[in-house]
């Protein structure tokens, strides 16, 4: 199982580099790394678990941020009866977006970065996304709210981005005229 200590932090190189796409179907390999991001996920959002093993909770877990270069990443977003969205994504894609932007108002943060970084992260609204599963078919989500925004962030790891890459440096806490708060 992942625990912390596997997950690498900001100056690691790998965080920066563009990961590359993965052969499908996948191999044993692949699939493996592919469940044990999800079991990360949702063990750290256990928290009998996140104690047990020391696990900072997350929504999100992207394979370069295990070291793992390859274009795979797992969201698994509780809801009231089912999960707000539950995938595991392998060479995924923004097909579509809105125009109109969001951004959580307590701003971001990351498994990989062990620091509080303030500022609003501009993401888009609504997006459609395009992916393929673990076994290998292909899926295509319309994802608006956190979903959309978590979903932007591990796409964004897959590409060497990190969260705070969107801040407005001169000023932070500024929310362009085309971006309303997700509450
Ligand atoms: O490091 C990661 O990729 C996990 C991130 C994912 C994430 C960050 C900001 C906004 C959406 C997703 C976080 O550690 S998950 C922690 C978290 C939990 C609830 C809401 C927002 C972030
Ligand atoms: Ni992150």
């Amino acid at each position: 199982m992942i625990l912390m200590k596997d997950i690498i932090r900001e100056g690691h190189p790998t965080l920066r580099q563009v990961a590359k796409e993965v052969a499908l179907p996948l191999s044993e390999e692949d699939r493996k790394i592919a469940e044990s991001l999800m079991e990360y996920v949702l063990n750290s959002q256990n928290d009998e678990l996140a104690e047990k093993y020391d696990l900072r909770p997350g929504i999100g877990l992207a394979a370069p941020q295990i070291n793992v270069s390859k274009r795979i990443f797992a969201i698994y977003i509780e809801g009231e009866d089912e999960p707000e969205l539950d995938i595991i994504a392998i060479n995924p894609k923004i097909v579509s977006h809105s125009v109109e932007q969001t951004f959580l108002g307590s701003g971001e943060g990351c498994l990989s970065v062990d620091r509080p970084v303030e500022g609003y992260v501009p993401r888009y609204a609504r997006i459609t996304i395009e992916a393929y599963d673990l076994d290998g078919k292909k899926f295509k989500k319309r994802l608006r709210g956190l979903p959309a925004i978590a979903f932007q962030h591990e796409l964004d790891h897959l590409n060497g981005i990190m969260f705070f890459d969107h801040i407005d440096e001169k000023n932070p806490l500024k929310a362009n005229e085309f971006a309303q708060p997700l509450e």
